[in-house]
């Protein structure tokens, strides 16, 4: 494979051809995925969680996601590279330039950003200054205290209008990419069908144009518990090679995710 840009995704899209990413926080991992074929790698500031321990995102740093974002750029050769903004690294404009930037150097070709209107402004900013911009809608973990835990959103009429509102706002402001987690996946289809960009769902049905999946949920290292919405292919496959190649497989095929680990 060649060297993947925010482009190469757009052209994945149009032509109808899924997109496969995965999490990824140290270099020998994302080697890994990257030989295997890997479209995009996210250092996800689900590394609270995974890596940490924590019981949700909000401690997570800049800096911890620089650090992971270093490990991971050195790791990779054409993949393209997401960095998470954390939770309040990005509550104002400057901001989020200051904290953009730093993720930038650290060897991101993206940052993502969870959240819809709000942001509208944030995102035309970022964009202005050269920084390319995933968005991410529905179940933001970086909101579980508003939303009273990890539960699937969009389920009532308004919300998911609202949703749909929100990702064509997000689109219009300058997004490349945005990430839909947990949704029915009817509504997963919805947001699919309304914005032109590529959509990359975690639990949202296997409707959006790729998917995304933390790799200690993937390889089911994941404190003995494993999300609905993921699969543990290393029990299927006994080894980590084979375990990225099949999830690579089912996700480029549309055979992962199905219908057991979807919402509606
Ligand atoms: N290991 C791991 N995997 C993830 O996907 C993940 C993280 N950590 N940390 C950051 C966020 C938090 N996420 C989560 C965490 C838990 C659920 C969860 O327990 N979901 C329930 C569905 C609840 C409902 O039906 O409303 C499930 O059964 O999967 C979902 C997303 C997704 N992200
Ligand atoms: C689950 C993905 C989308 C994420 O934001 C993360 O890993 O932090
Ligand atoms: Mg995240």
């Amino acid at each position: 494979m060649s060297r993947v840009t925010v482009s190469t995704l757009q052209k994945m899209k149009d032509a109808g051809e899924k997109i496969s990413t995965i999490t990824a926080y140290d270099a020998s991992f994302a080697h890994q995925f990257d030989v295997a074929g890997i479209h995009a790698m996210l250092i996800g500031d689900s590394l609270g969680m995974v890596l940490q321990g924590q019981s949700d995102t909000l401690p997570v740093s800049v800096e911890d996601i620089c650090y992971h974002t270093r490990c991971v750029r050195n790791g990779v050769n054409n993949a393209l590279v997401i960095a998470d903004l954390p939770f309040m690294s990005y509550a104002t404009p400057e901001q989020t330039y200051a904290n953009s930037a730093k993720l930038m150097q650290a060897g991101a070709n993206m940052v993502k950003l969870e959240g819809g209107e709000w942001l509208y402004e944030t995102v035309r900013g970022l964009v202005d200054r050269s920084v390319p911009v995933c968005g991410h809608l529905g179940l933001t973990p970086q909101s579980v205290n508003v939303f009273g835990g990890f539960k699937v959103q969009g389920r009532d009429n308004e919300k998911a209008l609202q949703m749909i509102e929100h990702a064509k706002g997000l689109e219009q402001a300058g997004i490349q990419l945005l990430v839909l987690e947990c949704i029915p996946t009817e509504l997963a289809k919805a947001i699919t069908e309304a914005v032109s960009i590529p959509t990359i769902g975690i639990g949202a049905g296997n409707v959006t144009d790729g998917q995304i999946l933390v790799m200690h949920d993937a390889l089911g290292i994941s404190f003995g518990k494993i999300p609905k919405f993921s699969r543990n292919f290393l029990a299927e496959t006994g080894n980590i090679e084979k375990a990225v190649a099949l999830y690579i497989n089912d996700v480029n095929t549309g055979a992962f995710p199905g219908p057991e680990h979807s919402f509606n």
